[in-house]
């Protein structure tokens, strides 16, 4: 766990005691993490664990009840525009608009980033084709499928070739080939000095993909460190069930039973249904 104190200028991102609360609810509970320059990090956890709300916070999306956090030393709230420059936070879905075509999506992404249109227009067609979308450069994204969609959020997070890519839930949709293309681009982005962060609830990928995971629950990391660390020699699905303790020995549900016609009327079942016709 990272030392108490100001956040490490030296990490891609450094958090410390990370604090939100929603209403009564704690969302993110003193969360502290040190993501270093370089590493493929998953963040890792259950539903409602917290990991949205700490990408949100430490990408300056949203202010943090409590805590810190710094983007390549760059304090997030001090200096939000600087570290915002340095990160590609992919949207979702419905935070683009659908109405501009692929190419439009991505040219309007550049040019916020201060991108001469010329150079917007050349990045997006090379993003498009990395992502196996030029014959639907020209189409709007609505009509585009769930997969096509995640891949243009994707390249719109890439446009301003940022140093610090955070992606959450990156291969959700995307089929096998556009899967493998994306986790190349990944790849290589890493081994150019670049550092991804994704949130995945695919442990096998994590497995595969990541240098670096943390398992974040009940807003808080409970475990963090490289893959093989934090596995430590199990299988990193497995170990995450450990830490998380989230399987129900007894998880039944009473009426829910393949084998026979149902009774909708959550009674047993009566004689003459049971006699009757089939
Ligand atoms: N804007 C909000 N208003 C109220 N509660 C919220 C808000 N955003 C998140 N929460 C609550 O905070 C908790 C953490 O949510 P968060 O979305 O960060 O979890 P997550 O780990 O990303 O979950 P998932 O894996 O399901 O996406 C949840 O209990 C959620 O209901």
């Amino acid at each position: 766990m990272p030392a108490p104190g100001a956040p490490d200028p030296h990490m891609a991102v450094s958090m410390r005691g990370l604090f939100k609360r929603f209403d009564d609810k704690v969302a993110v509970d003193g969360l502290s993490l040190d993501i270093p320059v370089g590493s493929f990090y998953g963040l890792v956890g259950p539903n409602g664990a917290g990991k949205t709300t700490t990408i949100n916070m430490f990408t300056g999306m949203l202010v943090p009840d409590a805590g810190a956090a710094a983007i390549l030393g760059h304090d997030v709230w001090a200096d939000t525009a600087r570290a915002k420059r340095l990160i590609g936070l992919m949207p979702q879905p419905d935070q683009i608009f659908t109405t501009l075509t692929g190419m439009q999506l991505l040219v309007y992404a550049g040019m916020l980033r201060g991108m001469g249109r010329a150079e917007a227009s050349r990045r997006g067609a090379d993003l498009l084709a990395a992502f196996d979308l030029t014959d639907s450069a020209h189409v709007m994204v609505r009509d585009y499928s769930a997969g096509m969609t995640k891949k243009i959020c994707l390249a719109t997070a890439m446009i301003h070739s940022p140093r610090i890519l955070v992606l959450d839930e990156p291969f959700e949709a995307v089929d096998p080939i556009s899967s493998a293309n994306i986790k190349d681009i990944l790849a290589e982005y890493v081994a150019t000095g670049g550092t991804v962060i994704i949130s995945s609830h695919v442990m096998a990928l994590v497995e595969r993909m990541c240098t670096h995971v943390a398992v974040i629950d009940h807003g808080r990391v409970v475990a963090a460190g490289t893959v093989d660390a934090v596995a430590g020699g199990e299988d990193l699905e497995e170990r995450f069930l450990q830490l998380v303790g989230g399987r129900h020995g007894a998880a039944r549900i009473s009426w829910l039973d393949g084998g026979e016609d149902g009774d909708a009327t959550g009674g047993a079942r009566t004689a003459a249904h049971e006699g009757g016709a089939r």
